[in-house]
């Protein structure tokens, strides 16, 4: 059966636990980037794990960690000072010692792990192998316990989960002998990979060029690449010179498009409209497809959608409602993503209502939800008026509901996969529209009864009379919409 898989790459994951994170935090945050890691397409067969005071400045781990790290690569383990060729040799050793390395499953980590809390007394680069389990992880399988790794090829990728800097990423990958990624550049490499309108591929093109721009700038083995290419130092501003022409070529199409969008988004300005946010992976495109019966994309995976989407609830309300589906959140996103994507989200955004979906079934839902109200304030959306929607709930059990309830009584708890949940937070929808409401008259002279189609389309009527001047409608409606249509009846 296995055999007819793909092969997959293998992973090894690397994380610094930093003074003030927690060992939950921790187990999370490495659990994410695991998923980050599958999203990408990467089986991730091992953690290294360290705690410090700071990421050490050139290798992000100690020494000590960081050999143990490329023994599972099969590099060198130190940085060699320009020359090449030594990952072989070192490969070679660690094929004699890889039988030896301690990997059993009751290595000795775990007494490590529960007393070095502020103990202070452990040296502050090694032997600090204690890494909590990740049972945070709804996808783990098989987990490693630092140096434990999962049976089969050796790893051909390290991902680190921290931002790392061009010098580290280089030294990092000339101690581990592999590809090394840190974990702005794993969502980057996914945000390219799922972008599917010419927008977001614009976007995300532009994001992914910004961030690798720097790095080219120092890049890894700069200059085994200038003399491949014989031409030293130019060859370099070559691509950076390539890369500006591109990102202004790519500013320039998005403008385009964007202009296009403003139109569309006049046009609906009337409109009664709710935006589905949170963190990625909470629901919110279960939840579009359940209010709208669209067929936006829903999947397991983290960034599944790039793209907002508007579609009107379904049965469709008189006005309609319409729904945005956007882009999710992640702790660390890089800045420019969330800059190159501040247009997709500004159009969600203009919502009257903004629905915080967060998956109350993973265990750092409260810290999900923080960073998606750090986002939004960031952007200024936090001014909308919101409404907290735990889904997932059918994954939890009445007394995990009833603490829920109990901590949160203003927010709804639903499943999205439950139609009663659905129809639920459809008359939620409803009701917030309907309070802001009001009532007023409309006037509709005989000469311009052809135009009624409006009224109905961004108003309920409520009554309809006719007169020698023309017809006589009582409607409910948003202040600005029924301020609208008189004016523009008047005129
Ligand atoms: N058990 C359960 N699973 C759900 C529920 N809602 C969504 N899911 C699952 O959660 C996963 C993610 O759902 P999506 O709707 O794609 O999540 P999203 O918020 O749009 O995620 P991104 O677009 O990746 O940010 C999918 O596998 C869904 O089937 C729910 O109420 N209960
Ligand atoms: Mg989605």
């Amino acid at each position: 059966m296995a055999k007819t898989l793909p092969e997959r790459p293998r992973a090894v994951l690397v994380g610094v636990q930093l003074p003030g994170v927690t060992d939950e935090a921790h187990a999370a945050d490495l659990a994410e980037l695991k998923r980050l890691v599958h999203t990408l397409g990467f089986d991730a067969v091992a953690t290294v794990s360290q705690r410090r005071q700071r990421l050490a400045t050139g290798t992000v781990l100690g020494s000590g960690k960081l050999k143990e790290l490329s023994a599972l690569t099969g590099g060198s383990g130190v940085i060699p000072s320009g020359a090449q060729g030594k990952t072989s040799k070192a490969r070679e050793k660690w094929e004699a010692e890889a039988d030896a390395e301690p990997e059993g499953p009751d290595a000795p980590v775990a007494p490590g792990d529960a007393d070095l809390d502020g103990s202070g007394s452990e040296p502050p680069d090694e032997d600090d192998d204690a890494f909590p389990d990740t049972d945070a992880d709804p996808e783990s399988d098989a987990d490693a316990e630092a140096t434990a790794i999962e049976p089969g090829p050796r790893p051909t990728v390290v991902v680190v989960d921290h931002e790392l800097s061009p010098s580290q990423l280089r030294n990092l990958e000339r101690a581990t002998g592999v590809q090394v990624l840190d974990r702005a550049g794993v969502i980057v490499d996914i945000f390219h990979r799922h972008a599917r309108s010419h927008e977001a591929r614009m976007q995300v093109e532009i994001a992914r060029l910004n961030y690798l721009a720097p790095r080219l700038r120092e890049a890894p083995g700069g200059r085994e690449r200038q003399q491949g290419r014989g031409s030293g130092d130019s060859a370099i501003e070559l691509d950076r010179r390539k890369i500006r022409d591109r990102l202004a070529e790519l500013r320039e199409g998005l403008a385009a498009i964007q202009k296009d969008q403003d139109q569309r988004r006049y046009a609906r300005r009337d409109q009664l409209r709710v935006a589905l946010v949170g963190y990625t992976n909470a629901g919110k495109s279960s939840l579009m497809r359940a209010l709208t019966g669209s067929t936006v994309l829903v999947a397991d995976q983290l960034f599944a959608t790039l793209d907002t989407t508007v579609r009107a609830m379904q049965p469709e309300t008189r006005p309609r409602i319409l729904v945005s589906d956007t882009v999710g959140f992640i702790q660390k996103l890089p800045h420019d993503l969330v800059a190159s994507f501040r247009s997709t989200l500004d159009e969600a955004l203009e919502a009257s209502l903004l629905l915080y979906v967060v998956d109350a079934s993973d265990p750092t839902w409260a810290a999900q939800l923080e960073v998606t109200r750090t986002v939004l304030r960031e952007i200024g959306a936090d001014v909308v008026p919101g409404k907290l929607v735990f889904n997932k709930v059918d994954r939890l059990d009445a007394a995990a509901q009833e603490a829920l309830r109990a901590q949160h009584p203003e927010a709804l708890l639903v499943s999205a996969h439950r139609p009663d949940d659905v129809a639920g937070l459809r008359r939620e929808i409803i009701a917030f529209f309907e309070a802001s409401m009001v009532e007023a008259d409309l006037v509709i002279p005989y000469a311009r009864q052809a135009r009624i189609g409006e009224v109905y389309e961004h108003t309920t009527v409520v009554s309809q009379a006719y007169d020698e001047t023309g017809s006589r409608l009582r409607v409910r409606g948003l202040p600005g919409a029924i301020a609208r249509l008189t004016r523009s009846f008047q005129e």
